[in-house]
């Protein structure tokens, strides 16, 4: 016998370096709940097919020649077993990879809208079974497609049962392909293996139909189903977790022991949810659709953390966005405030009773203590903020309290009524575009007018950002502990007290919690400074200025944000000094990269399976910074990057290099 058989090289060929590829593909955003499926099905493929594998070589319904393989097992070569993983390990890949996009709990429909194509289809798969037991009965040509069928469609049939409302809701278009894909590609190389004689497929208990004229209809429905049965059992899976991330008080006993674990999982996986449970689904789609609004960036990025973690952060976003908008559309000061005034009160509501919410505690006393199931309370609906879903077991509230502070913060601007609410600055004249305005219309008054501005020092734009973004980054941070550990990191004690904002001090220890918070905050600083480089005209428009005051030396510049301000109803730089836009939006930047210098290292001190997603999100939004740099700071169009600039550098980030930032960093 050769050192290798005719069998091992199949697999040397043509499934490892298929397998090899995808795990290549998958690893940087595989999560501890991918392996645990890959394993979970590879366990269970291997333990059904064995038996009934054998039970097939045994009655000779497919053979071997024995020189072609390296040894058996219960009469199966042993590189048949090894196919039994190898090939769920490469459909399982699969479908995880394509289904990273995809927000499952989405898909958690009330089973009553499928409950009809579930009962058919399940119906379909008790037919089969039946077929296929009389067909193995009768024996002879039809045994080996009845063998098939009788061992695969109880597994359908109960997959279908419990999870089958959720298959049909989620699109075709990935667990189609996830199908797909392996089935024709291992139907090419099993018709190549039998032309060689590797395997034969016995003439007594096979049709003799072919797909194609080359390979035997029961390999090809042999792959299909197989191929199915994993997709569907990986979807099992997912469908467990979703009811997990979305309905925790459902189904989450409070005791972790592994029964108990075990005992959630088989509730979720059998959890039908029912009109009451719509609402969280609602509320969960309508976050979706805002961040998908909101920030196509942040949306691509977003894909790149696990469902659970995922499910907050769109929460997050949508609480930000909503409360920013309403500043933003604000029709008047008054109503401004009053938003204000909501936000705070709603976020009181939602924290009341958690140990996260604002008050006396400090986060020594927040570890520890179980989180308040806040899903199953009763929200007003009359503040109308999204959800803010599991973030209140979590995210202390005086996170959301400092954000709240950043927005109240833009109320200044409206204060000195920047062509807002119908008013105009004094001694300027909205429809002067003259050319020559820096001489003109600039002088005591536009003084006077700078110095009101709400963000005079480098300090006061710092801290703005630390407030609107730096926030953001720290409830990602917190978010991610628990996604990972489900409880925050015990360390925490070296933070001391939750409330006052200590987090950003530079002297925290490296890799403490706290330096990690610190280092977010500034993460956060660096996305707005370039959020603000991009957006200058825009926020203009709507009377702000975020640039610092302290830095218009020249009276050019000085008159250069005049000009913005005073025809902010449609501020163009071109008419009059370019380069004065493009110093200040490259100032901006260069600002932001040395907050990403100081913040990236902490990147790496996150829970493992959450740093590339964090990477990713901040690597595709410090594009915009580079996009910025390479038009050499001119803002005047707003800044974009298109798909493939996004897909390229998020490729980068996820399998190339490890610190991410312009090319000479
Ligand atoms: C360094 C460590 C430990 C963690 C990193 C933590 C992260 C990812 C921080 C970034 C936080 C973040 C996403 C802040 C938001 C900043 C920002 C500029 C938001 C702008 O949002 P939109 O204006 O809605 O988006 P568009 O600009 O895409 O429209």
């Amino acid at each position: 016998m050769a050192w290798i058989s005719r069998y091992a090289l199949f697999h040397l060929y043509y499934t490892i370096p298929v397998a090899s590829l995808l795990h290549f593909i998958l690893s940087p955003l595989r999560t501890r709940r991918d392996d645990f499926k890959i394993f979970f099905l590879c366990a269970m493929a291997f333990t059904c097919s064995v038996p009934w594998d054998s039970y097939l070589v045994r009655n000779r319904i497919w053979t071997y020649p024995p020189a072609s393989v390296l040894g058996t097992f219960f009469d199966i070569p042993i590189e048949e077993c090894f196919f039994f993983a190898i090939q769920t390990y490469i459909t399982s890949s699969l479908y995880i990879i394509l289904s990273k996009r995809v927000l499952k709990p989405l898909h958690l429909v009330a089973g009553s809208r499928k409950k009809w194509q579930v009962t058919i289809w399940t119906g379909i798969t008790g037919l089969g079974f039946l077929l296929g037991a009389m067909m193995v009965y009768e024996g002879g040509r039809g045994c080996y497609m009845g063998l098939i069928l009788a061992w695969s469609m109880p597994v359908f049939g109960f997959i279908l049962y419990v999870a089958g409302s959720f298959i049909l809701s989620l699109p075709f278009s990935f667990t189609g392909l996830a199908i797909l894909f392996p089935t024709i590609y291992l139907c090419v190389f099993d018709a190549l293996e039998i032309r060689n004689g590797t395997w034969t497929i016995g003439k007594a208990t096979s049709t003799g139909w072919k797909v194609f004229r080359i390979l035997e209809i029961e390999e090809a429905f042999f792959f299909l189903v197989t191929n199915g049965m994993i997709v569907f059992g990986l979807i099992a899976c997912d469908k467990a977790f979703s009811v997990l991330d979305v309905f925790p008080p459902v189904t989450f006993p409070s005791e972790s022991t592994l029964s108990q674990l075990i005992k959630s999982h088989v509730v979720a996986l059998s959890f039908n949810p029912s009109s009451s449970h719509i609402d969280v689904l609602e509320e969960l789609e309508i976050a979706s659709e805002i961040l998908k609004k909101g920030s196509k960036s942040f949306y691509f990025a977003s894909a790149g953390f696990g469902d659970r973690c995922r499910i907050t952060l769109l929460n997050i976003y949508a609480f930000s966005r909503v409360a920013d908008d309403m500043i933003d559309n604000a029709r008047s000061l008054e109503d401004a405030e009053v938003a204000l005034k909501d936000m705070r009160e709603y976020l009181n509501t939602v924290y009341s009773g958690s140990p996260f919410a604002s008050g006396s505690q400090t986060i020594d006393d927040q570890c520890g203590k179980a989180p308040k199931n806040i899903a199953e309370e009763e929200v007003p609906k009359e503040y109308g903020f999204p959800s803010l879903g599991r973030a209140p077991s979590f995210v202390p509230q005086d996170v959301f309290m400092q954000l709240v502070e950043g927005l109240e913060e833009d109320l200044e601007f409206m204060k000195l009524g920047f062509q807002r609410f119908g008013t105009s600055i004094p001694g300027a004249n909205a429809n002067d575009n003259d050319n020559s305005m820096g001489a003109r219309n600039f002088g005591v008054d536009a003084e006077e007018l700078l110095k009101k501005l709400p963000i005079q020092t480098e300090e006061d734009l710092i801290r703005y950002c630390r407030r609107v973004a730096g926030t953001v980054g720290q409830m990602l941070v917190w978010t991610t502990w628990d996604a990972a550990y489900c409880v925050p990191p015990l360390p925490l004690r070296a933070l001391g007290p939750s409330s006052g904002n200590k987090r950003h001090n530079k002297t925290a220890e490296t890799g403490t919690p706290g330096w990690i918070l610190a280092r977010a905050s500034d993460m956060g600083v660096a996305l707005q400074l370039v959020n603000i480089a991009r957006d200058i005209m825009e926020d203009a428009r709507s009377g702000r200025i975020y640039i610092p005051v302290s830095w218009l030396q020249k009276d050019e510049e000085k008159a250069f944000v005049y000009f913005l301000l005073s025809n902010s109803q449609n501020p163009d730089a071109s008419q009059f000094s370019l380069p004065i836009l493009q110093r200040l939006s490259l100032r901006l930047v260069s600002l932001a990269y040395r907050y990403y210098a100081l913040a990236s290292p902490a990147l790496g001190h996150l829970p493992e399976e959450y740093r590339k997603g964090a990477k990713l999100a901040v690597a595709v939004y410090m594009e915009i910074g580079n996009e910025i740099k390479r038009r050499e700071g001119d803002v005047r169009k707003r800044v974009v990057l298109d798909a493939k600039r996004k897909l390229l550098t998020g490729a980068g980030v996820l399998w190339g290099r490890e610190q991410y930032g312009p090319f000479w960093w």
